[in-house]
């Protein structure tokens, strides 16, 4: 049976942000992901944040009395803290303090599942700890990693008086691991693209739909349907990315990527992290952007995932926009105007319109070209 999550209170501030409350509940949703539960939420407006405490000195002193009065004893604030202001925090409320970029990390450190992911994220968590050495929220990632199965027991408490040389120096075998890991990567993506095979990305902000799209065409069009990926109502369900072959009937085959989904805010240190592991959306020959069209935030969530993909350096490659959870949107489906479609991944109809118009980017571009040509 699985335990109860966490107790966690969670903390933001509203400077002047048109997004807040969203920000809020989704770090709600991230504390969830990380298997915690806010119990209570304390927002305060400010100019800016306070340089040593981050909220001023009432709302920390009420803190700190909600610390001792509830069950929670964690405290999650909704920014990225200096290290100063986390230690600060903890010295006047007694809680562990971990922010908004360590919640992310917690949530990727737990759900890493190839060897490549881990040493990923044991990347950007070193990154993270290193000028936080002293503060709790770094210790609990130590020892997260610690629990992880690879480490001996107390491996957590030695590597938290780890010297800052010696967390370096690990950055660096990190980093020649993955730049390994890298090389074989190139090597695969070349191939495809020497083979001329056609390659399709799914992109888009966590929980939009996009492993539920991979799974419907592999149900449909997959030689196995084992191949199925891990859809689940949750932020960062996947944190890999997989590639299914797709076959249609006439031979015409493209391979399908599912990958790692955006969240806005993403910590700077999982920048680098996503870089390789959306190597194959860099190279695809087309992309498919999902959004959850019956979330409010949908403009926002597109906003995020094209910055986000603009600063992984994936370049202006053809897109196709599914309008995806037409369903619960309430909006008639399947529909199309140009390269924007409204589906629902649910919907039969509504994958047929999606494969329809992949085919008509993939093929018919290639036929007019191939036209072209001979004249
Ligand atoms: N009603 C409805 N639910 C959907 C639809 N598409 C996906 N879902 C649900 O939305 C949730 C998230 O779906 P996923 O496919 O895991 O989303 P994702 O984009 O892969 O998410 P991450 O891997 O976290 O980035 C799951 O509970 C799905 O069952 C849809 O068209 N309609
Ligand atoms: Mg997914």
């Amino acid at each position: 049976m699985e335990n109860k999550p966490t107790p966690v209170i969670t903390i933001g501030l509203n400077v002047n942000n048109s997004h807040f409350d969203y920000s809020m509940e989704e770090l709600q949703n991230l504390a969830a992901a990380n298997h915690m539960e806010s119990i209570e939420t304390v927002v305060q407006k400010l100019d800016h944040p306070d340089a040593g405490t981050y909220f001023g000195k009432g709302k920390i002193e009420f803190l700190a009395q909600l610390i001792q009065t509830t069950a929670a004893d964690t405290i999650i604030a909704n920014d990225e803290l200096s290290p100063s202001q986390i230690r600060n925090i903890e010295k006047q409320t007694n809680a562990t303090v971990i922010d908004r970029t360590g919640l992310i990390l917690e949530i990727f450190a737990n759900r890493a599942q190839t060897s490549e992911a881990k040493l990923q994220v044991q990347m950007a968590k070193l990154k993270y700890q290193l000028p936080r050495l002293r503060t709790s929220a770094s210790q609990r990632l130590d020892q997260q990693s610690a629990g992880g199965g690879l480490a001996n027991r107390g491996s957590g408490e030695t590597k938290i008086e780890l010297s800052r040389r010696n967390i370096e120096h690990q950055i660096d075998h990190v980093r020649r691991e993955l730049k390994e890991i890298d090389k074989s990567h190139q090597t695969q993506s070349k191939r495809r693209k020497e083979s001329d095979i056609k390659t399709v990305a799914l992109v888009g902000y966590t929980n939009a739909g996009k492993s539920t799209i991979m799974n419907q065409l592999v149900k449909r069009f997959g030689e196995n349907e084992d191949k199925r990926v891990m859809v689940k109502n949750m932020l960062f369900a996947t944190l890999d990315t997989s590639v299914r072959d797709i076959k249609m009937a006439d031979n015409k085959h493209f391979l399908l990527s599912d990958t790692v989904g955006f969240v806005s805010d993403l910590p700077h240190q999982l920048i680098q992290a996503f870089k390789s592991t959306l190597a194959e959306a860099a190279n695809a020959d087309l992309l498919i952007q999902v959004v959850d069209y019956s979330d409010e935030n949908q403009e926002l969530m597109m906003q995020t995932t094209e910055k986000t993909l603009k600063e992984i350096g994936v370049p202006n490659l053809p897109m196709i926009k599914v309008f995806n959870k037409a369903d619960l949107a309430g909006a008639s489906f399947p529909n199309r105007e140009g390269n924007n479609l409204i589906i629902s991944a649910l919907d039969s109809h509504s994958i047929d319109l999606l494969i329809s118009v992949i085919l008509e980017k993939l093929f018919q571009r290639l036929c007019n070209q191939n036209l072209f040509n001979s004249f």
